[in-house]
């Protein structure tokens, strides 16, 4: 895992433009039901181990979302894929969450599910497991699952490469409260120069003050969107999380790794970690302090 660094900010932004038209091509051959089953179901989502890695995403998602700092009307999830497992603890926080995807097969995927109407993955093992976070009994999961539902008003389409990624429509004036981001940024972007102006995209929806949790891989390569489906990802390290967190307009609150034990390498990505970020859209006011 000891990968040179690739993407450095000396890319030129023409670059970048023939990287994201190529990565747009690219994507319009995911599938949705290969992904769920490469990184959602043991050893990866194995809720019995103390080291499988849904696990640990969920605890740092559950721990961020109840502290208490976290708080509003709107969160929005930039880059669902076709999981839902990155809201199911905001959901019990926020009365409004918007997923969004690039991809019509992921936003169709997501769809099903909402609607009762099943899907590739059954999600119920990760519902009974937030449940036991939040100290209530796994028999509960039917009534989450009913809160999730009612307070998903919508599956939008995403780019985090246009400056304003989201129609304005159906986003209130001042931006939603939070945003989670899982797995998109790195995945979308050809070189460290994108990735971080993707990270600038997205931070136009969330308002002054607002939360970013933000979960990624490091030094990944490529995953396989599908049985045939090669897709790059710029490698990062967390200097260059952190970097492009400054960059952007965030103060950093936390940032945890999950290093990834050798039975969790399966073959679909060549990915050595995990991080999550939490982190705040810094206020005019806190700028004007640290002057
Ligand atoms: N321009 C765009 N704007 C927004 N979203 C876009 C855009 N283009 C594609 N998308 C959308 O973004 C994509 C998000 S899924 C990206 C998958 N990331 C890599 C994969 C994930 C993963 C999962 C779990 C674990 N683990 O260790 O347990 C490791 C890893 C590392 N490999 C996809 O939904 C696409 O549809």
């Amino acid at each position: 895992c000891s990968k040179g660094r690739r993407g450095g900010r000396g890319c030129r932004s023409n670059m970048g433009e023939s990287g994201v038209a190529a990565m747009a091509v690219t994507y319009q051959k995911f599938d949705p039901a290969a992904y769920l089953q490469y990184n959602y179901t043991s050893p990866r989502a194995d809720f019995e181990r103390q080291d499988s890695v849904v696990p640990w995403k969920l605890a740092c998602l559950h721990r961020a979302f109840t502290e208490g700092d976290i708080e509003g009307d709107l969160l929005i999830d930039v880059g669902s894929g076709p999981t839902l497992y990155q809201v199911l603890s905001g959901c019990e926080i926020f009365n409004k969450v918007l997923l969004t995807d690039f991809v019509e097969a992921n936003r169709q995927e997501l769809k099903r599910w909402l609607q009762g109407e099943g899907g590739s993955l059954d999600w119920t093992p990760y519902i009974q497991h937030v449940c036991k976070l939040e100290g209530r009994s796994p028999c509960t999961w039917k009534e989450k699952a009913a809160r999730l539902r009612e307070v998903v008003s919508d599956v939008l389409p995403i780019d985090v490469h246009q400056a304003q990624p989201l129609a304005p429509e159906g986003l209130p004036p001042q931006g939603a409260d939070c945003l989670v981001s899982c797995f998109c940024l790195e995945s979308v972007s050809p070189d460290l120069d994108t990735f971080t102006k993707a990270l600038g995209h997205i931070s136009t929806l969330l308002r002054p003050g607002g939360h970013l949790l933000l979960i990624g891989a490091l030094q990944e390569s490529y995953y396989l969107g599908g049985p045939d489906l090669r897709i790059p990802v710029v490698p990062l390290n967390e200097a260059q999380v952190c970097a492009a967190l400054q960059d952007q307009g965030f103060s950093l609150i936390r940032l945890e790794v999950y290093t990834l034990p050798q039975d969790m390498k399966v073959g679909v990505d060549d990915v050595c970690g995990v991080f999550f970020v939490k982190a705040r859209k810094i206020l005019k006011e806190d700028v004007r302090a640290t002057r």
